[in-house]
């Protein structure tokens, strides 16, 4: 139980009708979940108005509203608080609520388009090898410290996000690693939290059907870093084209990574393999088990943030060597006939074409390479025909299939996805929609020594079609696939 007057402190408050000192007992933003003596928050969503449901809250014996316009009726026994901004005040509210959590940890946030769960992963693995306890919110899943929680977002909505993190303070956590995803900066889910420092991974295609122009997705990016305070640390990369403009109006201590441009971390990769590869890292020599120039990106920004966090190099260094990266991202398997199978989250042109190229850049003795890929429903559709293109221009054979088509019709999405491939290359593409049978296809396909691809939903444990998640794990369909040869 708290007070209704703490919960609101750091908000700005336009007008109140109603008692101040009302007890709350909980908090939410979903009318469907208001319990008595609950405060809900009214927002706008891309859906429907919150504010419609204020009704329904306060016959669910809610006691305190947050909205920006106030009902035309009011009840006596409910306290209106009226703002200008409910998003940023149930940001605020939820950490007020939680007695702010992230203050009493180390809160790192990691933002880019491709790379958060890798790097989120990485930092979170690498601080539990060097002794400490840590959390990590993720899109693959959330843990405190050894407790795994499902994930529903990559980043939760700040009730959850707030409850999560006092959790882990409640177990002692020191550190706490979290993706900070677009749509979460927009729609202000890390309003009220306090960072130790932000990592900027890079910024490609994605998203824009929901931040309309790459302007304002680049935008969105660099809130998050403007909102750092003078004591944070906000670390970007160098080499990216928009990784200065992430650095431009921040009052957190400046740092960079690169391969390419001037750094303040630097590294190189020198020999790469399927199962890892060896770098020369800020003037070390470390193997690493991670595969792939991006990844080369991800590890510089995790010792980066390890040094800017206080840690001993070669303590990083020694533990950088021995962790793994994320479930589902360049993970490979071997058939008994010598084919290498592939399974990796790429979801966007960018994280496609690297994948591919580091594919490319591995193979010995020009084996064909086959990809397998697919576009979500009811995502950016402009991301479809260049994926495809991309696919195409870096693999011999490529099979077209569904991912999650959501409530789009899958031969719709694999329509788009058609669109991009350029006529000379028709011959090397086909698509079947079923994607078990895709995968089954591409092994079929593949000789000793060939490489398949299986891009797009890497770690996930579904399949999600017209509302419905269905059991399909990439990963187990390519392992039956290769046992059935
Ligand atoms: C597009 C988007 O981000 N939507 C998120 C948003 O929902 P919304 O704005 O559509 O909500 P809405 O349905 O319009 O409802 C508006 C308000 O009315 C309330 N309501 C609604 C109905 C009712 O009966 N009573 C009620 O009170 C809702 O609780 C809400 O507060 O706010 C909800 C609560 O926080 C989120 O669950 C929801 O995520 C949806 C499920 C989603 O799929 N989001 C994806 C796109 C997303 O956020 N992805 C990013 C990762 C992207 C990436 O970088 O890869 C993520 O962080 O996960
Ligand atoms: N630094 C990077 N640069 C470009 N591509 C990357 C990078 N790191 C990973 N990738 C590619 O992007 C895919 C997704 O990586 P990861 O899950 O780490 O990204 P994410 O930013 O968390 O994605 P999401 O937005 O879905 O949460 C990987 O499977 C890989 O193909
Ligand atoms: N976080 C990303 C994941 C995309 C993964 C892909 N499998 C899809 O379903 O589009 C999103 O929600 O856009
Ligand atoms: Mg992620």
């Amino acid at each position: 139980m708290r007070g209704l007057k703490d919960i609101l402190h750091g908000i700005p408050v336009r007008q109140v009708i109603g008692n101040l000192n009302v007890a709350v007992d909980s908090l939410t933003f979903d009318s469907r979940k208001v319990g008595v003596n609950c405060l809900f928050v009214a927002v706008k969503g891309t859906q429907v108005d919150g504010h419609r449901f204020i009704g329904a809250a306060v016959s669910s014996g809610a006691s305190a509203i947050l909205c920006e316009q106030l009902p035309e009726t009011t009840h006596d026994d409910v306290t209106y608080v009226q703002v200008d901004d409910t998003a940023f005040a149930l940001g605020v509210s939820a950490a007020n609520y939680f007695e702010n959590p992230s203050k009493k940890l180390r809160l790192v946030g990691i933002t880019g388009t491709n790379g958060k769960t890798t790097i989120a992963t990485l930092l979170y693995k690498l601080f539990r090898e060097m002794g400490y306890e840590a959390g990590l919110i993720s899109t693959v899943k959330n843990q405190v410290g050894d407790r795994t929680v499902a994930a529903t977002h990559t980043t939760p909505d700040p009730v959850a996000l707030n409850g999560l993190l006092q959790e882990m303070v409640q177990t002692g956590c020191d550190y706490c690693f979290m993706e900070v995803s677009s749509h979460a900066i927009a729609q202000q889910r890390i309003a009220g939290l306090n960072f130790a420092g932000g990592i900027f991974s890079n910024i490609t295609h994605d998203h824009l059907d929901f931040h309309k122009t790459f302007d304002a997705y680049i935008k969105a990016k660099k809130t998050f870093f403007d909102g750092l305070d003078r004591f944070a640390f906000a670390l970007s990369n160098a080499d990216d084209k928009n990784g200065l403009i992430m650095l431009q109006n921040t009052f957190a201590h400046r740092k960079t990574y690169g391969i390419k441009s001037m750094a303040d971390f630097k590294a190189k990769v020198i020999e790469s393999h399927f199962d890892g590869m060896l770098l020369h890292l800020d003037g070390h020599e470390v193997w690493v088990k991670l595969v792939g120039g991006f990844n080369a990106y991800n590890i510089l920004a995790v010792y980066g943030a390890a040094i800017l966090l206080e840690q001993e190099t070669m303590k990083v260094l020694t533990a950088l060597s021995s962790i793994t990266g994320a479930e589902g991202r360049f993970d490979a398997t071997i058939s008994k006939h010598g084919v290498v199978g592939v399974v990796d989250y790429a979801h966007t042109p960018d994280a496609v074409q690297n994948v591919l190229q580091t594919i490319q850049s591995l193979r010995k003795n020009n084996e064909t390479i086959i990809t397998v890929l697919g576009c979500g429903g009811d995502r950016d559709k402009a991301k479809r025909p260049k994926m495809a293109a991309v696919a195409a221009k870096y693999s011999d054979k490529v099979i077209i299939t569904s991912d999650n088509p959501r409530t789009e019709d899958p031969l719709q999405i694999i329509h788009d996805m058609e669109a991009g491939i350029p006529a000379d290359r028709k011959r090397d593409v086909f698509s079947i929609a079923d994607r078990r049978e895709a995968i089954r296809a591409a092994c079929h396909l593949a000789k000793p020594g060939d490489i398949l691809l299986i891009a797009g939903k890497g770690h996930e444990k579904y399949q999600e079609i017209n509302g419905k998640r269905y059991d399909f794990d990439d990963k187990q369909v390519l392992i039956n696939a290769f046992n059935e040869q």
